[in-house]
């Protein structure tokens, strides 16, 4: 079998995102591409010449700044309709928990979601989709949770399994069923949360699950309910993530350490011992500051003792009509260091490193390192901080996914 063609892309700044320098920034750095894979990443000066003669393919980036692709690990791209009214209606002083409670919120994106027909519910996610792509996006995370029946849910994950297939991105599915309890269910939760863990069943053998998530809080499922699902995700074999401490202290974060979860998601109402928790399980915090501004939070998720504890923090778009309707990861990094008092280098981890660690994707992506997939972006900046520096304003220059560059949209 032919060995796929080396190239060569030389002359870059390259914030490696590896240890050992902050940013892992070599200065006069290049990267040697093999197929969908870096073969070699480093200084120009020490690539060895009988390895760069092997390249079909030179280019010279000219002293751009290069990182890895960005990865967007919280995601609720696929639904029908959208909540603007809703939005206004919290702006004239109605509570998101009040309006969830009346009967809106999540159930009516259900509805909306519902009435979409499997092609409409592919065009608008992908339409989503490739406006993060804009921006260097390479790795999603998609979860359903708009759907909330067997026959629903499996359309919505059909649908973002699509999109892995039919765009140059990478995607990982998220089973979230245990989002709202629907309709038909109303005042028989834990009927629903057995309905749910059959039909998780079902998902996993069609082979449309990569984890398995749910919304731990007062106006959603509790932790008994939580654990339910937890258990049967791990009786096959499924990793979990879980919607934590958002709008109450559950303890959820702490129930998903437990389970060694991937990752606890929102987190602004996490307390110590969940941190502690956490740290000891390797948990990812996922920080959603859009979620966080669009419902007008108050209370800070607990980045200083997150950091203290050594708990790897991610950041992501958490897109999704009822509280972060945005499409923009790189304003997500200026929002964690504005609201949240990340840095600039953490936020860049957050969307790269740590959020390939929240997604299982650790070996393999968010680090430009031989032998990772050759995801990164060449943008029209000269220093990493200015990723999260800029607001709306799109540097990207040039997309590269699994070693092909992608037609900028
Ligand atoms: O309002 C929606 O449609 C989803 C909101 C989203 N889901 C969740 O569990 N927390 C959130 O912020
Ligand atoms: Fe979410």
């Amino acid at each position: 079998m032919s060995t796929p063609p080396l190239t060569l892309w030389r002359g870059a700044r390259l914030a490696t995102m590896c240890p050992g320098a902050p940013w892992g920034l070599i200065d006069d750095g290049a990267l040697l591409v093999e197929g969908d894979t870096l073969r070699w990443v480093g200084a120009e000066h020490a690539l060895p010449p009988a390895l760069a003669r092997q390249a079909e393919h030179d280019i010279s980036l000219d002293g751009a700044l290069v990182t890895p692709g960005l990865i967007d690990c919280h995601t609720h791209l696929v639904y029908g309709g959208h909540r603007a009214t809703e939005f206004e209606l919290r702006l004239q002083g109605a509570s998101y928990d009040e309006i969830a409670r009346a009967g809106g919120g999540i159930r009516s994106t259900v509805t909306a979601t519902r009435v979409a027909t499997d092609a409409l519910l592919y065009k608008l996610a992908a339409q989503r989709a490739r406006t993060l792509m804009a921006e260097g996006v390479t790795t999603i995370e998609i979860k359903s949770g708009y759907g909330l029946s067997a026959e629903h849910e499996a359309r919505c994950l059909r649908v973002a399994r699509r999109l892995g297939r039919e765009l140059p991105l990478t995607v990982r599915c998220t089973s979230l069923g245990a989002h709202a309890v629907p309709h038909e269910y109303t005042g028989r939760p834990d009927d629903y949360i057995d309905a749910v863990c059959d039909w998780l069943t079902m998902q996993h053998g069609e082979g449309l699950v990569d984890a398995v998530d749910a919304f731990c809080d007062h106006i959603a499922f509790t932790p008994a309910q939580t654990r339910r699902i937890f258990e049967a995700a791990r009786r096959l074999g499924l990793p979990i993530k879980l919607h934590a401490e958002q709008l109450s202290n559950q303890h959820g974060a702490a129930l998903a350490a437990e389970f060694g979860a991937l990752s606890a998601d929102h987190l602004e109402h996490l307390d110590d011992a969940g941190i502690a928790a956490m740290a000891k399980a390797g948990t990812v915090a996922v920080l959603l500051p859009g979620a966080f501004y669009f419902l007008r939070e108050t209370r800070l998720p607990p980045t200083p003792e997150l950091r203290a504890a050594g708990v790897p923090i991610a950041i992501a778009s958490d897109h999704n009509p009822g509280s972060s309707p945005g499409l923009s990861l790189l304003l997500m990094l200026n929002m964690a260091c504005t609201l949240f008092r990340m840095t600039p280098e953490e936020a860049l981890a957050g969307v790269t490193v740590h959020a390939a660690q929240a997604l299982g994707l650790a070996q393999t992506h968010g680090r430009l390192q031989a032998g990772r997939q050759a995801d990164f972006v060449v943008w029209d900046l000269a220093a990493p901080n200015e990723l999260a520096y800029w607001f709306g304003r799109n540097p990207c220059r040039r997309i590269v996914r699994a070693g092909v560059e992608i037609e900028s949209t």
